[in-house]
C-alpha cells in the first residue's frame, strides 16, 4: 500500500470519527432540552400554578449551600405581616390540615392548651350543685348577643305593616345572616307571607307572635329531647361524645355528670380521648367534682379499649350512667372517622350505647354542618348539643342541623361555668331569640 493510500485511509476514519462525536453532543442536548420541556409542561386538570415562583441568582463559584445562604441573606422579604387568624374560634388544634373553616388555619397557629379550660387542678371536695329546673330560662341572658342581631332586625321588619317586596329581602337577609341557610329561609319566608297575608297583622306584638309560632314549628316542638341516661335492664345507659377539636366535648360531658348527679344519679366517666392526656386530667377533675370515678387509659393507648373497659367498671360498680368522652377527630380524616365506629361496635359488646352525643360548636356556623353529616355516616347520632350559643353564634345553626340530620338539638351550652348547659326548648329558645 503506497503513502498516499495510508494517509487518505487515515483521513477518512478521521473525518468519520468527528462526525461520530458531534452527531453524539447533538442527541445529547436534544435529549436534555426536551426532558426540561416535559417537566415544564403543566397536565391538564389537577394543580396548575397561575404565577411562577421568584428565583434569586446564586453567587457564581459559589456552591450550592453557599449560594442558598447567599440568596437568603439578599432576600428582601415581600410578604406582608402575618395575617391574624381567629384561633380562638377554630375547631381543630392539631395542626393537620383541614376544609372551610378549619383550612383558613395555618397549621403553625398557637395552639388551645389545657390552660384555658378554668378548673382546679384538684377538687378538694365533692360540690352542691345548682338544680337543672328553669336553667334555660335563667340562662336566657346568655344569648343576648344573637338575639340582637335576629330579633330587633326581623321584629322591627315584620312590625312595620304591609310589606313591600325591598321589605321581604331584607327579612330574608336576616334570616340567612342568623345562620339558617337557603332553603329554611326560603321556607320560613314563603309561610310567614302566607300567614300574614291570612291574618291580617297590625301590631309588632300580633307580628311577633306570628314569627314565634312558625320559627317554633320549624324547630319541630314534637320531636323527643328527653336524654336516654337511665340504667335499663340491670345495666347502667352509656353515652357516647363525638365531635371535632375543641368543640366542648370534655366540657359537656362534665357538665352532664353534674346535671345527673344533681338528679341523684351515680355516673362513671370513661377518658376515651387517650390522644391527649391534658383531655383526660380535664375529664377526671370533672368527676372529681361531683365524686364520679374516672377510667383512663394509656397515653395513645386503644381508646376502644378505654370504653370496654369504662363500661365494665360502670356495670360492675352498678353506677346508672357511663358518659364516654371521646378524642376530637377532624370529620375529614377517614382513619379517626372509622376509629370512632370502632369504639362503638366493641362498647355494643357488652352494652347498649344509648345515645350518641355529637357536639357542635355553634359559632362555627356551616362548618358545622359539613362535620354533623360526616359523623352521622359514621355513627348513627342520637342528638346534638350546641355548644358555645353564647359567643358570637347567630343561633340559626340550631334550625338547620336539625333539619340536616333529623336529629333533635337536645341540650344547649351556654357558657364555660360548670352548670352552663341546659335543655333544649323550641319555645324557650325561639323567646330567647326574639328578645
Ligand atoms: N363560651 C363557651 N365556651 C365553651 C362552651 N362549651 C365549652 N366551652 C369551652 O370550649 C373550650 C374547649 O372545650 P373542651 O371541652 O376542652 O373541648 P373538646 O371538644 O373536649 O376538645 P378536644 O378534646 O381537644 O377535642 C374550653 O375552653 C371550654 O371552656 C360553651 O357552651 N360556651
Amino acid at each position: 500500500m503506497s503513502t498516499s493510500s495510508l494517509v487518505l485511509i487515515l483521513v477518512v476514519v478521521a473525518v468519520v470519527l468527528i462526525a461520530a462525536l458531534v452527531t453524539g453532543v447533538v442527541l445529547t442536548r436534544r435529549r436534555r432540552i426536551s426532558l426540561t420541556q416535559k417537566e415544564e409542561t403543566p397536565k391538564p386538570g389537577g394543580y396548575q400554578a397561575s404565577a411562577g415562583i421568584t428565583f434569586t441568582p446564586a453567587a457564581p463559584g459559589a456552591t450550592d449551600a453557599e449560594a442558598v445562604a447567599v440568596a437568603e441573606a439578599e432576600v428582601t422579604p415581600v410578604h406582608p405581616a402575618p395575617v391574624e387568624h381567629p384561633v380562638a374560634d377554630r375547631t381543630e388544634t392539631d395542626g393537620q390540615p383541614g376544609v372551610g373553616d378549619d383550612a383558613s388555619v395555618p397549621r403553625d397557629s398557637v395552639k388551645r392548651g389545657f390552660v384555658e379550660v378554668d378548673l382546679p387542678v384538684e377538687a378538694s371536695e365533692v360540690e352542691e350543685i345548682e338544680p337543672t329546673a328553669g336553667r334555660l330560662e335563667r340562662l336566657r341572658g346568655k344569648l343576648s348577643k344573637s338575639r340582637n342581631a335576629f330579633g330587633t332586625s326581623l321584629l322591627g321588619l315584620l312590625g312595620a305593616g304591609d310589606l313591600d317586596e325591598d321589605s321581604w329581602q331584607d327579612v330574608e337577609d336576616t334570616l340567612l345572616i342568623a345562620d339558617l341557610g337557603a332553603t329554611l329561609t326560603t321556607e320560613i319566608v314563603a309561610t310567614l307571607r302566607s300567614k300574614l297575608a291570612e291574618s291580617g297583622v297590625r301590631t309588632e306584638a300580633q307580628a311577633q307572635a306570628l314569627v314565634r309560632t312558625v320559627l317554633v314549628d320549624a324547630l319541630g316542638p314534637r320531636m323527643d329531647r328527653s336524654l336516654k341516661a337511665l340504667p335499663h335492664a340491670g345495666k347502667p345507659a352509656v353515652l357516647l361524645v363525638v365531635g371535632v377539636n375543641g368543640v366542648g366535648k370534655t366540657t359537656t360531658t362534665g357538665k352532664l355528670a353534674r346535671v345527673l348527679v344533681a338528679d341523684g344519679r351515680t355516673v362513671l366517666l370513661g377518658a376515651a380521648d387517650t390522644f391527649r392526656a391534658a383531655a383526660a386530667d380535664q375529664l377526671e377533675t370533672w368527676g372529681k367534682r361531683v365524686g364520679a370515678e374516672t377510667v383512663r387509659g394509656p397515653e395513645g393507648g386503644d381508646p376502644a379499649s378505654v370504653a370496654f373497659e369504662s363500661v365494665k367498671r360502670g356495670m360492675d360498680t352498678g353506677v346508672d350512667t357511663v358518659l364516654i368522652d371521646t378524642a376530637g377527630r377532624l370529620h375529614t380524616k377517614k382513619g379517626l372517622m372509622d376509629e370512632l365506629g370502632k369504639v362503638k361496635r366493641v362498647v355494643e359488646k357488652q352494652a347498649v350505647v344509648d345515645e350518641v352525643l355529637l357536639v357542635l360548636d355553634a359559632t362555627t356556623g356551616q362548618n358545622g354542618l359539613t362535620q354533623a353529616r360526616v359523623f352521622a355516616e359514621q355513627v348513627a347520632i342520637t342528638g346534638i348539643v350546641l355548644t358555645k350559643l353564647d359567643g358570637t353564634a347567630k343561633g340559626g345553626i340550631v334550625f338547620q342541623v336539625q333539619r340536616e340530620l333529623g336529629v333533635p338539638v337536645k341540650l344547649v351550652g351556654l357558657g364555660e361555668g360548670a352548670d352552663h348547659l341546659a335543655p333544649f326548648e323550641p319555645g324557650a329558645f325561639v323567646d330567647a331569640l326574639l328578645g
